[in-house]
């Protein structure tokens, strides 16, 4: 007889952009996915989730197993967080009461060393996992989500109980797997802190110009100086990644600007985090990266300056 292998129970942690995209394909590939959320509760627990995907259509999951609490959720047995790396700490509360005893907590979120803190405040039995999202998604409103474009996850393990390496990458398979079933390109990574150095190549430059400047990736892209600016920022993150035992694969920075050429117009989301005055993703973005480049010995100017700026601009934004 053959047996049916049962399909994880998936809980999202903060349903914006990010939970929300992931949950919604998830859900529709056939996952039981079950929504924490916090000021759209009503609106997505009243008229649901409605994605723009970009090659697919329009796309609606209603009902939504909704959450204001996580008190109410189901024992999940992976756990997708999808807030702002601002709020990991006050969030270890609501992964501890929506685990499975031996949940995966994966942190889709941009940055260096985001698990660290979070890691301290949850128990060992959890296995903590980081996941660099490739996409341009945002909320358009309550409970309404644009994707602009791509999609593509890169898992790796941060730390918990996994016996060895290859219970680690297990683990990492498993979780790359689950975004494989819903139609989501996704790679195992060996190596976490690679993959968060490899993304901050872009997000080291975008992300924070984005909010100095005032303008997107197609005005960023399209002007002289601009275009020095992004290079000379990506040129730093490679120092500062290889200064920190990360060599990145040849011509990484060199194919990462020739993507944004070619993505729609982009506006970061920390321009969003601006816009909205929420608090901006420095820590994970800027001060970890800076602080671990230095540590080896390695100045970023170019990127000191960025950061003081955008602190400034953070400080005067609520
Ligand atoms: N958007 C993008 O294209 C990309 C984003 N990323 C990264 O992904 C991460 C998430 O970004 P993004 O999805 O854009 O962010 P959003 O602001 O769109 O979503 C964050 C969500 O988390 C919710 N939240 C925060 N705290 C809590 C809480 N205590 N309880 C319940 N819900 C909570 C927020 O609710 P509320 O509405 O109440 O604030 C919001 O719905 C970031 O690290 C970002 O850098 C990475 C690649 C691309
Ligand atoms: C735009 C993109 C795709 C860059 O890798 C992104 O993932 C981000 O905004 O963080």
């Amino acid at each position: 007889m053959t047996g049916t292998v049962a399909k994880p129970t998936i809980g999202i942690i903060g349903t914006g952009a990010i939970g929300g995209f992931y949950g919604l394909m998830l859900a529709r590939a056939g996952f039981d996915v079950h929504f924490l959320l916090r000021s759209e509760f009503t609106a997505v627990a009243e008229r649901g989730l409605h994605l723009d995907h970009a090659s697919l259509g329009p796309l609606t999951l209603n009902p939504v197993q909704a959450y204001s609490s996580a008190a109410d959720m189901p024992p999940c047995d992976w756990l997708l967080v999808g807030a702002k790396t601002t709020s990991n700490a006050d969030l270890a509360p609501a992964i501890i009461q929506a685990a499975a005893p031996d949940a995966k907590v994966l942190l889709l979120q941009n940055g260096l060393d985001v698990e660290d803190h979070l890691r301290e405040l949850l128990p060992d039995s959890l296995h903590l996992l980081g996941g660099l999202c490739l996409i341009c998604v945002h909320r358009a409103g309550p409970g309404v989500i644009t994707h602009q474009a791509l999609g593509a996850v890169n898992v790796g393990y941060h730390s918990g109980p996994a016996a060895d390496a290859q219970a680690r990458m297990n683990i990492v398979e498993e979780g790359a797997g689950l975004f494989r079933t819903a139609g989501i390109d996704a790679q195992a990574m060996p190596n976490l802190q690679q993959a968060r150095w490899q993304k901050l190549v872009w997000n080291i430059p975008y992300n924070g110009l984005s909010v100095l400047l005032g303008a997107s990736t197609t005005p960023l892209m399209a002007d002289a100086d601009s275009r020095a600016l992004i290079q000379a920022l990506m040129a730093e993150v490679v120092q500062g990644a290889k200064a920190c035992g990360h060599d990145m694969p040849p011509g990484y920075a060199d194919y990462l600007f020739m993507m944004t050429e070619k993505m729609p117009d982009y506006w970061p989301s920390m321009h969003h985090d601006f816009l909205h005055k929420r608090p901006l993703e420095l820590d994970a973005i800027y001060t970890r990266p800076l602080a671990a480049a230095k540590a080896a010995g390695c100045e970023l100017p170019r990127i000191e300056a960025l950061y003081r700026s955008l602190s400034f601009i953070d400080r005067r934004n609520h």
